[in-house]
C-alpha cells in the first residue's frame, strides 16, 4: 500500500476488465498500467466505447477488475473499498436528473450522508453552490435547472466531503459550448485553487487540450499514449501546405520539400502538403529557396498539429470522425447489457 504523501495517488499494474457480451468476451481495459501524481489534472482521451468510463469505474470501486490491481490514495480498490471511496468524488455520466429537491438541499442531504452536522452540512452547501455561481438558483428544483447548471451541481455535489481526488466521467458531454467552458474554467480552478487532483473522461479534443496538464489517449482498451497536449502535437510537426499555378512546380516543390529533415510530403495535383517539424520557421526559407529556383508560391499555409491529427497518426482514424458516425446501436446495445456490477454503482459511490 502506498501511504507516502509524496507518492503517485493513482498507481495501476496491468488493470484490465472483460465483459461478456452476446456470449463473447469485449476486453474494455486491457493491462492499464498508470500512475497520477497529486495535484495533477487528466484527461483520458478516446472515441466511444475505447474503455475510458471503465477505467474511472474500476478506480472509483464501482466494478471490479477482472486482473490486475488498482491503488487509489494508496488504497487497493477491491479490498479497500471504504478507504478509496473516502478519498474520492465521482461524477458519472448523467447524475442529478429531474429530481423534484431543491438543488441546495440536494447537496446538504449529500453533506448530512457523510456525517456532517445540520450547521456544518447547511455551510458547506453554501460554500459550494456559491464556488459553482449556483447561489441564485440553489431554491429551484433540480429538474429546472439547465444541463448546465445540474452538471455544475454535480460536480459540487462530488466535493462535499473535500476529496483530494476527483473523478469526472464526461463531464461537459451534452453541454452547450459556453456551458461547457463555464465547467472547464470550474473544473480548472478546482485543480489549481484547491489542488485537487482531477481525472476526467472525453471525446471532446478540445477539451483535452485546453484544460488537461496530460493526456492519455486511449483506443480499443489499451493507453496508445500519454504525454502532455503540447508535447503530443509537437511530436507531429506542422502541416505547411503550398499551392502552385503549374503541376511542375508543385512537383518541383515537393522534391525540395522531401530534402528537409523528417519531412513527410504529399503532393496531389497542384498542391503539396508538408508535414515538419518547426514548419512555421522553415516555411519562410522553403518559399525563398524555390523562387530562387524559379518556383513561385501561389498559396501558403502553416497550421499546428491538432489532438486530431495525433489520434489519427496513431490510428489511422479521426477521432473526431468516430465522435460522428458513433452508432446507435452502440448505445443501445449498451444500455441492454447491465451488469450486477452496474447496479451497485446506481447505489451511489459517495452515499
Ligand atoms: N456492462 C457492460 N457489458 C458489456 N459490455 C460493456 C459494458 N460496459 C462497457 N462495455 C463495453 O466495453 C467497451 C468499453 O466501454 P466504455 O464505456 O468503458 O467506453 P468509453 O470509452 O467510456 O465510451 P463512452 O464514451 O461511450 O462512455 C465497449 O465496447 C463497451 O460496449
Amino acid at each position: 500500500m502506498n501511504q507516502n504523501p509524496s507518492g503517485p495517488v493513482i498507481q495501476t499494474h496491468q488493470l484490465t476488465r472483460t465483459f461478456t457480451r452476446h456470449g463473447r468476451p469485449v476486453e474494455a481495459v486491457r493491462g492499464l498500467d498508470l500512475q497520477v501524481a497529486d495535484g495533477e489534472l487528466v484527461a483520458f482521451l478516446g472515441p466511444n466505447g475505447a474503455g475510458k468510463s471503465t477505467t474511472l469505474r474500476m478506480l472509483t470501486t464501482l466494478i471490479a477488475p477482472t486482473s490486475g490491481t488498482a491503488e487509489v490514495a494508496g488504497h487497493d480498490v477491491v479490498r479497500e473499498q471504504a478507504a478509496v471511496r473516502r478519498a474520492i468524488g465521482y461524477v458519472g455520466q448523467g447524475n442529478a436528473a429531474g429530481h423534484q429537491q431543491r438543488g441546495r438541499d440536494e447537496v446538504v442531504s449529500q453533506a448530512r450522508a457523510h456525517g456532517m452536522r445540520r450547521a456544518e452540512a447547511n455551510a458547506r452547501a453554501d460554500e459550494l453552490l456559491a464556488a459553482f455561481d449556483l447561489t441564485e438558483h440553489a431554491r429551484r428544483p433540480v429538474s429546472t435547472l439547465s444541463g448546465g447548471q445540474r452538471r455544475r451541481l454535480d460536480v459540487a455535489i462530488g466535493l462535499v466531503h473535500r476529496p483530494r481526488l476527483m473523478f469526472l466521467d464526461e463531464p461537459s458531454t451534452g453541454l452547450d459550448p459556453q456551458n461547457r467552458v463555464n465547467l472547464q474554467e470550474q473544473v480548472v480552478r478546482l485543480n489549481r485553487e484547491l489542488g485537487t487532483t482531477v481525472v476526467l473522461t472525453t471525446h471532446y479534443l478540445e477539451e483535452a487540450d485546453a484544460i488537461a496538464d496530460r493526456v492519455i489517449v486511449i483506443d480499443h482498451g489499451l493507453v496508445i499514449a500519454d504525454d502532455t497536449a503540447t508535447r503530443l502535437k509537437a511530436g507531429l510537426g506542422d502541416l505547411v501546405s503550398l499551392g502552385f499555378t503549374d503541376e511542375d512546380d508543385a512537383r518541383a516543390a515537393a522534391e525540395r520539400a522531401a530534402r528537409l529533415a523528417g519531412a513527410t510530403v504529399e503532393r496531389s495535383g497542384r498542391d503539396v502538403a508538408v508535414r515538419v517539424a518547426h514548419g512555421r520557421d522553415l516555411a519562410a526559407s522553403l518559399v525563398t529557396d524555390l523562387a530562387a529556383s524559379g518556383v513561385t508560391v501561389a498559396r501558403i499555409e502553416v497550421a499546428g498539429a491538432t489532438l486530431d491529427d495525433v489520434f489519427l497518426d496513431l490510428t489511422g482514424r479521426s477521432l473526431r470522425e468516430s465522435n460522428e458516425h458513433q452508432t446507435h446501436d452502440q448505445t443501445h446495445d449498451q444500455a441492454h447489457e447491465q451488469t450486477h456490477d452496474e447496479q451497485t454503482e446506481k447505489d451511489g459511490v459517495a452515499a
